[in-house]
């Protein structure tokens, strides 16, 4: 059996998935900008229909992958699940924005579909959802990148990135503010906050390392289960320094669950 998904934004995330599909997944459709559309559609063939609306998609698909930065997920989202699809999300700081989660709660209710948060660039988020169960006293995470993978980024008006010589925090504070301020970089503090203790009290720090190459994730928790600490040195995509291999690779394990009996 093949299950046919459609992926939202078509970028660095988007082909390394789209190059990793699992066997018995196919890729029918993409929403991209209207801009992009006519290029890519080209580019891939008619196997592939490349539309800039859900409306305009003629597939059902078994699963729709976010791909597309924030703002695709604010301009998509909420169609998408009004159509009942299920939606798997990777930009997840735009949920730091309680109007837009609202929205997208609002939507899946109408057509009775739901949405994923995809852990992404790191890893224990299972972990800590299940520690939640039981009671979290403090989550803090800390995000270490090159200052070429800050380029473009809020942080070019708090630090200057081509003048660091050592490790630097540029930013500390709450979660919700990191992914609204860092809508590329930043995604995790929000996954990290939904799974734990809330955009408000998991607490964010972000730093420039000029000696790394990594892109490195460090989630430390505390409460009834006890304590962990969890260091995810992770590569960068090539395409995009900003965006970890991992994060890509999470959104094709959300491909394969569709193809294997046993979740895991
Ligand atoms: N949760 C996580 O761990 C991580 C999440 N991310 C998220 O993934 C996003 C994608 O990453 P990349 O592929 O590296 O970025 P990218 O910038 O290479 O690709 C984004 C693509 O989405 C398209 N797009 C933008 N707005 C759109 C819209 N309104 N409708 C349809 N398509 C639209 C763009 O044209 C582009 O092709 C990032 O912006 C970030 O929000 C990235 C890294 C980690
Ligand atoms: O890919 C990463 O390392 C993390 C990232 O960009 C994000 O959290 O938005």
């Amino acid at each position: 059996m093949t299950h046919t998904i459609m992926m939202i934004g078509y970028g660095a995330m988007g082909r390394e998935v789209h190059r990793l599909l699992p066997e018995g997944v196919v890729l029918g459709c993409i929403i991209e900008h209207p801009a992009a559309c006519e290029a890519l559609q080209r580019e891939l063939g008619d196997d592939i229909a490349v539309v800039s609306s859900v409306a305009a998609c003629r597939v059902v698909p078994a699963l729709v992958l976010e791909c597309a930065g924030q703002p695709g997920l604010r301009a998509h989202g909420a169609d998408v699940l009004r159509q009942g699809w299920s939606l798997a999300v990777i930009s997840v700081g735009a949920l730091a924005d309680p109007a837009l989660y609202a929205e997208l709660c609002r939507a899946a209710e109408q057509g009775s579909s739901r949405f994923e948060v995809l852990a992404g660039a790191v890893a224990g988020m299972d972990g800590l959802a299940a520690a939640r169960e039981g009671g979290l006293d403090t989550v803090t995470y800390e995000a270490r990148k090159a200052p070429r993978s800050w380029q473009g980024s809020h942080a070019d008006t708090l630090i200057a990135l081509d003048r660091v010589t050592e490790p630097a925090v540029f930013f500390e504070g709450s979660a919700g503010e990191a992914a609204l301020l860092f809508p590329a970089n930043a995604n995790v503090a929000a996954t990290v906050a939904l799974a734990g203790v809330g955009m408000e009290a998991t607490t964010v720090r972000l730093v420039v390392d000029p000696h790394t190459t990594r892109n490195t994730h460090r989630i430390v928790a505390t409460g009834r289960f006890g304590e962990f600490a969890i260091e995810l040195s992770g590569y960068p995509l090539e395409a995009n320094p900003k965006t970890s291999t991992l994060a890509a690779l999470s959104v094709v394990r959300a491909c394969r669950r569709l193809v294997t009996p046993a979740l895991i």
